[in-house]
């Protein structure tokens, strides 16, 4: 039967429902837990290069609090609404749990396909977005970062009109930013390294040997490129890989170097001569290959797809890509599926690291920053599979369980409830 349009703010609620009722936590935690602490809505006008003047809608969603500052990150996408950045903001307060990040969650967004701007119209929208959020956020109170559609230089234009629009130079208050202008090293390899890094250890609790598995991949932005990277530097082999324009498909894996110079050069994979051949980018999710790797929206592994998916292993880089109904096929076929709070959560855990530095003025090496990253996830990794056997539950539940229990803690200490 075919699913009905997916609310993800309506997965991200009961999805926090099961978890909390799998704890049996008192029903003031979900009641707290159901919805963001705050919203926020705001119309940003911006000049155009032809004279006209455009508004766009944009939004923060401040989640929970109760650990630390909110934080999360800035999707610039046509596609963008309010319950998605709620439901993305929901899932970034669990995220933050599961590494244990002291921080809460939050996510924002602007309807846009950057894409269709030039150079200076991305610059004053990104400006007039951190101008319009500013009176919400701080290096101690909210910290927004990259997402789908922004970048490094997004983030320097917008700290940078932090500082005119409250004469305060913070570079903390966002993260993300260029190695250059005080980002830390490994920040923009370290999703897609944590999402491998996963998939690695979920293949070594069933016996997998990752450097002879073969590996399909969605999407080959920011977290899809570095995945294919790290995937590769580790033996796996990328097989198939899909962006919004093509699939394509190579026998004996691909020169994923070669690639992300063809992605970056021409924003799109289609194309590419080291490709075998094409199929419909849809395909890649069902691949015949034994881990994939979903690395673009939500909503693409779903009641219709899940039951023909090969792999045995699916490690979530994308947030939410997995509907609530095919996340119950995939358990009752028996395929590994790490969470996307686990996967993704190395993203979140160097902007935190980049904090870190930002507040000290002092900056780490590669090196060091990739192995705190490694450790820390490692560790959450295996509590959680832990977890798992305990309560016989699948990797999503008890990632939730341990996520809940850490953020219910400090609201109870703080005394909401
Ligand atoms: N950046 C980060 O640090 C983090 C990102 N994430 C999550 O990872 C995911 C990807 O983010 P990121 O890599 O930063 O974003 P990017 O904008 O860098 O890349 C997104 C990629 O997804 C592709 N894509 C979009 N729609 C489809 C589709 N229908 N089929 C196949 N491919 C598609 C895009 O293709 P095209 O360009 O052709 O549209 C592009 O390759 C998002 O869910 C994001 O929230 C999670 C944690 C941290
Ligand atoms: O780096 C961050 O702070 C958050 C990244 C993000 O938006 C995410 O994990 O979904």
């Amino acid at each position: 039967m075919a699913e009905k349009h997916v609310n993800v703010f309506e997965t991200a609620q009961k999805q926090v429902k099961q978890a909390c009722d799998k704890l049996g936590t008192e029903p003031a935690v979900y009641e707290v837990l159901k919805n963001p602490m705050r919203v926020l809505e705001v119309a940003i006008p911006v000049k155009m290069d032809d004279g006209t003047v455009k508004s766009f809608i944009g939004y923060r969603s401040q989640h929970n609090d109760a650990v630390g500052p909110f934080k999360g990150g800035v999707r610039f996408h046509q596609d963008v609404n309010m319950d998605e950045v709620k439901a993305l903001s929901t899932w970034m307060t669990f995220k933050c749990g599961v590494v244990g990040v002291p921080y809460g969650g939050g996510k924002g967004g602007v309807v846009v396909n950057p894409f269709e701007l030039s150079q200076g119209e991305l610059e004053r929208l990104s400006r007039g977005y951190s101008r319009a959020i500013a009176p919400l956020i701080g290096e101690k109170i909210d910290i927004p970062a990259p997402d789908v559609g922004t970048n490094g230089q997004v983030m320097a234009w917008m700290v940078d009109e932090y500082q005119k629009a409250t004469g305060e130079f913070a570079p903390g208050v966002y993260t993300g930013k260029p190695v250059d202008f005080y980002g830390s090293l490994a920040r923009t390899e370290a999703t897609g390294f944590g999402v491998v890094i996963m998939a690695r250890d979920a293949a070594k609790k069933i016996g997998l040997p990752f450097d002879k598995s073969t590996i399909a991949i969605q999407g080959f932005g920011n977290v899809g490129s570095f995945a294919a990277k790290y995937a590769h530097e580790l033996g796996g082999k990328i097989v198939a890989v899909a962006d919004h324009t093509a699939g394509l498909y190579n026998s004996k894996g691909f020169d994923v170097y070669a690639l992300a110079e063809y992605a970056k050069e021409n924003k799109c994979i289609k194309g590419f001569p080291g490709a075998e051949s094409e199929f419909p980018k849809e395909e890649v999710i069902t691949f015949d290959v034994d881990i994939l790797l979903p690395c673009a929206l939500e909503n693409q592994i779903t009641a219709e797809n899940a039951g023909n998916i090969k792999a045995k292993i699916v490690s979530e880089g994308a947030n939410g890509p997995t509907t609530l109904e095919a996340d119950e096929i995939l358990n009752e076929k028996g395929i590994v599926v790490v969470p996307d709070i686990l996967a993704n959560a190395g993203g979140v855990t160097v902007s935190y690291f980049e904090w870190v530095q930002n507040l000290m003025r002092y900056s780490w090496t590669f090196e060091e920053v990739q192995e705190k990253q490694e450790n820390l996830m490692v560790k959450a990794f295996n509590d959680i599979w832990t977890l798992k056997e305990e309560h016989g539950v699948n990797m999503r539940v008890a990632a939730y369980m341990m996520s809940i229990k850490r953020v219910a803690d400090a609201m109870k200490l703080r005394g909401w409830y």
